[in-house]
């Protein structure tokens, strides 16, 4: 360190590029005379006027890069507002995007500019030339930098268009079926615990066991035991802390990223195995009964076009994905989806009275896609509850090259770019009494709401627009569904209700506190 700073004589002139930046600002007086010869200067004096000048070259080029947008005129040395982020509140984050269309703030020297409209919001997610998705710091290192949610143009695009073929209305069918039987099973497990113990209890985790439960079948069916399903559900918990907007960006022992790459890698063991199931079930015939198995049928078709060559752990890393991408978001709307159905009694009744009507009365009629297609109401619930409360507010963008992103501010290249989402989706001319929630406004072919679908940006825009849509809105409808039918559930408020907590994406504080108790049948 010492010979470091040893070199770092205050006798050297300021390299050009800190003299031109440092021209621009309102201290230049401080760096006029900065090529000055100091060699005969104490090291200390060295060290402390080199650190000083870093840090007023700190401010400097924030305010550089910051120009007119509003946002702190000045950054916190280092960390900037690290400590917000930490603890990211609603409250913290509207205060941000009332400051205007744009606005800017630094984290650990990380230039962001924040997207508040929607036309800003909608050109980020949909200008791939200027920007590109930038996961958060652990992504990399938890999801591995190989995995395909990492790939941009091209190269995206093409692999998208392989993974798409998993979601279509035939792969749907399929799933449904297993999504139908597993909620089912936990709503029945739900009831037992209730009888057991009828005080009222959180569904933070019930939910986000079952939508686990449910993904890891839809994706891997009977390839992933019982034991593997179980371990990779307790692990996951890991993965989620570790994805939190800000963390400590070392894998050290004990640290959530280090802990997230030992969950990690305890799913991949399982899911690479089970790739390799269903490969060896897929070479023995039959139909089949899970994403993966669907995956390597589609390659085997004649009229296939892609890439057949993806070893397990590549199938491993895509399924790694989903589950990444859908545990909290799914998890989120669904658990805004009890809590809001709960407060409003109305608008239960009429999704109760959809599901007789479509089911004729039978509540163990197994679910399917054509009794979905029947059900507009409830579909229109799961939207209208995701407008209310969207589960992802917002996506880090990073600019690949300088972006003029309006007419007057050009996002400097390197820079985080953040569109936000939840200013469209409350956007009162759009969808008037926008803090009501109004599944009828979805049913009205004529509404606002209809009439801008470029506003619901629930799912994102543009080429990386969520991929699983169809699959969690039909997942959190048919939950949804079964809950209203099967049981009666009570939301006891609490003052922690209608607060918001922002683990990675909304939940209500309290984590939403049900009585849940067996519903007669009709
Ligand atoms: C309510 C549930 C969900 C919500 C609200 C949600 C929301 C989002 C959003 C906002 C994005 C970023 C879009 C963009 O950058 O424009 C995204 C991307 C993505 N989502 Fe979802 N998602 C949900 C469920 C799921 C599910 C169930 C899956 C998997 C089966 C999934 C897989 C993905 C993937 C793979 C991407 C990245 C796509 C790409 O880069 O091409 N999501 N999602």
């Amino acid at each position: 360190m010492a010979s470091y700073l040893k070199h770092l004589t205050a006798s050297a002139p300021l390299p050009s590029f800190t003299r031109e930046a440092l021209a621009d600002i309102p201290i230049r007086s401080l760096f006029e005379n900065a090529n000055v010869s100091l060699a005969n200067t104490p090291w200390y004096w060295t060290a402390a006027a080199i650190i000083g000048s870093l840090l007023v070259l700190e401010q400097s080029v924030y305010r550089y890069k910051k120009k007119h947008l509003p946002g702190s005129s000045w950054t916190i040395p280092l960390i900037g507002k690290f400590a917000d982020s930490v603890n990211p509140t609603m409250e913290g984050y509207m205060a941000q995007w009332a400051q205007g269309a744009l606005s800017a703030i630094s984290v650990f020297n990380i230039f962001i500019v924040m997207a508040s409209t929607n036309e800003h919001s909608r050109k980020i997610l949909n200008s791939p030339n200027h920007a590109e998705p930038c996961l958060v710091y652990s992504a990399k290192k938890v999801l591995m930098a190989e995995n395909w949610v990492f790939l941009t143009g091209k190269e995206h695009v093409d692999y998208r268009k392989v993974l798409n073929t998993l979601f279509t209305r035939k792969a749907l069918a399929t799933y449904i079926n297993i999504m139908d039987s597993i909620t089912r099973e936990h709503i029945t497990e739900w009831l037992a615990d209730a009888a057991r113990d009828p005080s009222p209890k959180p569904i933070m985790m019930t939910a986000r066991n079952l939508n686990m439960e449910t993904s890891l079948r839809v994706f891997c069916g009977r390839h992933v035991p019982q034991e593997g399903a179980r371990e990779i559900a307790d692990k996951y918990w890991h993965i989620t802390k570790a994805l939190e907007l800000v963390n400590f960006p070392f894998a050290l022992p004990g640290t959530k990223i280090y802990n997230a790459i030992q969950a990690r890698k305890v799913a991949m063991r399982w899911l690479e195995t089970a790739a390799a199931k269903a490969k060896a079930a897929m070479a023995e015939g039959g139909e089949p009964e899970c994403m993966l198995e669907e995956w390597v049928r589609v390659m085997e078709q004649p009229t296939y076009k892609g890439r057949k060559d993806f070893s397990n752990k590549e199938m491993a890393m895509v399924v790694l994905s989903f589950l990444f991408a859908s545990q909290d978001a799914m998890s989120s709307g669904l658990i805004y989806g009890f809590q809001h159905l709960a407060d409003s009694p109305e608008i239960l009744a009429k999704l109760r009275e959809e599901q007789y009507r479509v089911r004729g009365g039978d509540v163990d009629k197994p679910m399917t896609l054509e009794m979905i297609d029947e059900m507009p109401y409830l579909m229109a619930f799961v939207k209208e509850s995701m407008r209310m409360k969207p589960p992802v507010t917002m996506v880090p963008y990073k600019t690949t090259k300088a972006f003029p992103i309006s007419n007057d501010y050009t996002v400097p290249n390197g820079s985080m770019v953040i569109p936000t989402f939840y200013n469209s989706l409350h956007d009162e001319s759009i969808y008037p009494k926008s803090e009501e929630l109004i599944p009828e406004r979805w049913l009205d072919a004529d509404s606002s709401a209809n009439a801008n679908p470029r506003n619901y940006l629930v799912f994102g825009s543009g080429p990386h627009r969520c991929i699983g849509i169809e699959y969690a809105t039909m997942n959190m409808g048919l939950v949804l569904a079964l809950a209203s039918i099967l049981m009666d559930y009570e939301h006891v408020l609490t003052p922690e209700s209608e607060k918001v907590q922002i683990i990675a994406t909304l939940f209500p504080k309290d984590g939403c506190l049900l009585k849940l108790t067996p519903r007669p049948r009709p």
